[in-house]
């Protein structure tokens, strides 16, 4: 059975993080392994406390699992300060990590913070080099570039500046922008969109979380970056077209539409 690691905060209502990647990772027929950055008092109407775990523990997490069940791939998605952002990419450096999906968590959909913003430049200097994909959202490719991002075309070349500037795939999504779903990929020098028909579902709690999972479980099985794309862009509209309805706010996506479907098959 291939394997897929997350490093990614706890959501304890279920919907993003950790949570969200584990279900994702599982529907897609891999093995889901965790390194926890971060616990969050979390719900779907937003976040109410925050508890990092040390860089020091964080350290002996990525120890124990790269030192046994080595992964196929890994996920990196909420971590808030910079020294267990310095913790995660020596440990990914000294095991020689291979298929690095990082979703460059910032704010939760909610409105609050989830990194701090000195944290972001380590971020940039120290993971983004090692990843194979980077996953913003619209105000994630924002705030990366620099650029306001009001067309398709303003996605095409914030996503080319990204990828020339750290050599790797970037995914920029389009769930933030009004009229569709489109997301957009770069990849060596040409770019490719994923269109996706806009579902009318007030519940998108962990999507980002959800997509950057299943093509982390894609990549492990050995599909191509542009193949993984596309089938975890399959699956996140097939988790939102479900339309499960849960909590009082943004609630969570229904993982369980997936089991038994061809989501497992691998290359
Ligand atoms: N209402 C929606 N209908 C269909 N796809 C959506 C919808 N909202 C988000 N998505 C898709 O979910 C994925 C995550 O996108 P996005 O919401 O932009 O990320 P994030 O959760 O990081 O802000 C993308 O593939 C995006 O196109
Ligand atoms: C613990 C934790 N990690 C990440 C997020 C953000 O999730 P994401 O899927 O990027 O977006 P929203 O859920 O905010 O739409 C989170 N909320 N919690």
């Amino acid at each position: 059975m291939k394997t897929a690691l997350t490093i990614a905060g706890s959501d304890s209502s279920g919907g993003a993080g950790i949570q969200a990647d584990i279900k994702t990772m599982m529907a897609n027929g891999v093995y889901a392994m965790s390194a926890i950055t971060a616990l969050t008092a979390q719900n779907t109407t937003g976040v109410t406390a925050i508890q990092n775990v040390t860089a020091e523990f964080l350290g002996q997490e990525l120890d124990c699992i790269f030192t046994d069940i080595f992964p196929d791939a890994v996920k990196i998605g909420m971590v808030s300060e910079s020294d267990r952002i310095h913790m995660i990419a020596g440990k990914l450096r000294q095991y020689r990590a291979k298929n690095i999906v990082v979703d460059p968590v910032m704010v939760a959909t909610s409105g609050a913070r989830l990194i701090s913003e000195e944290a972001v430049d380590v971020l940039k200097e120290e993971l983004f080099p090692l990843a194979d994909l980077l996953t913003p959202n619209i105000p994630e490719t924002e705030v990366l570039t620099g650029r306001k991002i009001k067309s398709a075309d303003d996605m095409i070349e914030a996503a080319k500046q990204i990828s020339e500037q750290y050599h790797c795939a970037v995914l920029c999504k389009g769930g933030h922008k009004l009229n569709d779903a489109n997301d957009l990929l770069y990849v060596n020098g040409t770019y490719q969109w994923f269109e996706g028909k806009r579902i009318d579902n007030p519940n998108t709690h962990g999507t980002g979380c959800t997509l950057s999972s299943a093509i982390t479980s894609n990549l492990a099985k050995g599909f191509s970056m542009v193949e993984s794309v596309n089938r975890a862009k399959d699956y996140i509209s097939g988790a939102l077209a479900a339309m499960l309805d849960l909590g009082k706010g943004s609630g969570p996506m229904d993982h369980g539409f997936a089991i038994k479907n061809s989501y497992t098959e691998e290359a």
